[in-house]
């Protein structure tokens, strides 16, 4: 399968399980504090045993076309929703599991990184979608601080229009690969899911993102 046909897959699973939600009164506010029309639930994939194994399934042909597995020791799921994929995953390519905390716990071992030590392990980071990278950011720190080798993270999702994520990763020697963007869920719709008048809104804020968020209240920069 190719990059383009795993991205219309699991496009078509997204708006079918009605993980695409847009916003008729009141904007999302995100994460990291930008508004936005719209808010991608990757987590609804989770929940059906026919859809998460077909997820299952198309990530690791993602994983072993596109990243190869034989370069990975262990995969590591961001908490929260990086986990239960990272744990199919982990049992899919049969490599190590283990998992990242936001933050240490606090108290116990005081531990970021969970599931036993990853010292001198080369490592996948696995997280459902990214916005501007910002939890990303964190996340590395955490896996690298606990002796990990970590160049490459993989979301399902990737909102792709945040220009500075790219480059905020690349100078800190991360690359991130992605499963679907927006160009696949738009190319996937076919008007059945998503009007033509919250299309036009979601290519609004496509357009300009930060302008969008500024002037619903979110985030300017
Ligand atoms: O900041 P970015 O790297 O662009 O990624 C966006 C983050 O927002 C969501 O997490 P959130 O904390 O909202 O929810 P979760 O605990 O369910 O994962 C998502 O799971 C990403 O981790
Ligand atoms: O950036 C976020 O917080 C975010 C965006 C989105 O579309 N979905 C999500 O779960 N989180």
């Amino acid at each position: 399968m190719t990059r383009s046909e795993i991205g219309s897959e699991i496009a078509q699973l997204l708006l079918q399980t009605g993980a695409i939600f847009i916003s008729k009164k009141q904007p999302f506010i995100l994460a990291a504090g930008w508004a936005s029309p719209v808010y991608i639930d990757v987590r609804l994939l989770v929940g059906e045993s026919e859809t998460r194994k077909a997820v299952t399934r198309l990530a690791t042909e993602f994983i072993k076309s596109e990243l190869g597995s034989q370069n990975f020791d262990a995969i590591i799921g961001a908490e929260t929703a990086g986990i239960p994929f990272s744990a199919w995953l982990a049992d899919s390519l049969n490599i190590k599991m283990r998992y990242v905390r936001k933050h240490s716990l606090g108290f116990g071992q005081n531990a970021q990184v969970e599931g036993g030590s990853v010292e001198g392990m080369r490592v996948l980071m696995m997280d459902d979608l990214t916005t501007d990278g910002n939890s990303k950011l964190a996340f590395a720190r955490g896996i690298r601080a606990a002796g990990a080798e970590l160049e490459d993270i993989l979301t399902i999702f990737y909102h792709d229009v945040f220009k500075s994520a790219g480059p905020r990763l690349q100078d800190v020697g991360l690359k991130l690969h992605a499963m679907v963007t927006w160009d696949d869920v738009l190319r996937a719709d076919n008007g059945k899911f998503i009007s033509p008048e919250d299309r036009t809104e979601i290519e609004k804020f496509l357009s300009d993102p930060v302008d969008w968020s500024t002037r619903h209240g979110g985030r300017s920069r």
